[in-house]
């Protein structure tokens, strides 16, 4: 391997329990550095800084909030990203098939098998993986940092009920060969899982230059617990039933806008509210891949 490379540890990652595998990190690759990020939003810091120092291959040791925090720093440099999964889920990962254990991730690192991939956009903001508008957006703004370190992923469960009594928001959707949709909860992937190793948009690829829509009229628990029970089973959809509930769409730009201010999020992080651009630069990462 002839890159340079400069790893960014998360140590908040996976509820905080990352920091406990920082020794083991340490052992693991020598003298290769370690850059700890120390607050939120450090991490696309310490990319920026590393790019300066010469390094183009940067190594995001946490989950899916550190890699998109991390490719924020490329900041169009052609770097490669390598994935070191400490996550709580670490959607991303799954997606492109690296292995969980630390030891056989960087194995892989040093393999440098690179493939290029789409590279999203929500206004000037890159995400990697996935992004929503409206309800997952605002249950990752509800729910307490502390309640997500204790019960993990369970701790959403509490905050959709709590919404789904609410008012929902009113989106509308302009895609960019004009078509317009409306809806009350979008979802987006650039690849095919979402919230785990469910394939919520089964015909995604991360290298077709598209984003999937998801986007639901209404939001009730029974069409949650559909759509959660068929993408679990790999995407099985039944196109004619989904009509009414959901619409699909794959597009390469397109624009969300809303009466009143709607939160977004992106790979599982909170982002801000509409309006909001969704765009795609096709082939754009390089990542390094098994
Ligand atoms: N030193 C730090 N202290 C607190 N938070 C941090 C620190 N460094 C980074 N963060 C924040 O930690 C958050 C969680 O990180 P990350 O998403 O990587 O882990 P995770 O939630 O366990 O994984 P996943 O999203 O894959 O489930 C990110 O939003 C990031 O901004």
């Amino acid at each position: 391997m002839q890159n340079k490379i400069c790893i960014i540890f998360n140590p908040a990652a996976r509820g905080e329990k990352a920091k406990h595998l920082l020794s083991k990190l340490y052992t693991l690759v020598g003298d290769v550095p370690i850059k700890v990020s120390q607050y939120p939003g450090d991490a696309e810091a310490k990319t920026e800084w590393a790019i300066e120092q010469g390094y183009d291959l940067i190594v995001a040791a946490g989950g899916d909030g550190t890699i998109n925090e991390v490719v924020n720093g490329f900041n169009g440099r052609e770097v490669i990203l390598g994935v070191i999964p400490l996550g709580t889920i670490n959607v991303f990962a799954m997606e492109l098939g690296l292995p969980r254990s630390i030891e056989k991730a960087w194995a892989t690192i040093l393999q440098g098998n690179i493939r290029a991939i789409d590279f999203p956009k929500a206004n000037d903001q890159h995400f990697v993986q996935l992004a929503g508008v409206g309800l997952d957006a605002k249950v990752l703004q509800l729910t307490h940092w502390n309640v997500r370190k204790t019960l993990g992923p369970l701790s959403y469960l509490f905050t959709v009920a709590y919404l789904l009594k609410e008012t929902q928001p009113s989106l509308q959707i302009t895609l960019e060969e004009g078509s317009r949709l409306s809806g009350s909860f979008l979802l987006i992937g650039n690849g095919r899982y979402y919230g785990g190793p469910f394939a919520v948009f089964p015909k995604a690829r991360l290298d077709d230059g598209l984003l999937d829509g998801y986007l639901f009229s209404r939001v009730s628990s029974t069409v949650l617990i559909k759509y959660w029970l068929r993408s679990f089973m790999g995407g099985l959809y039944d196109e004619e039933e989904s009509e009414g509930e959901v619409i699909r769409f794959q597009s390469r730009s397109f624009v969300v806008q809303s009466k009143e201010e709607v939160p977004v999020e992106l790979d599982g992080d909170f982002y801000g509210h509409t309006p909001v651009s969704f765009s795609c630069e096709p082939q754009k990462l390089k990542v390094i891949v098994p």
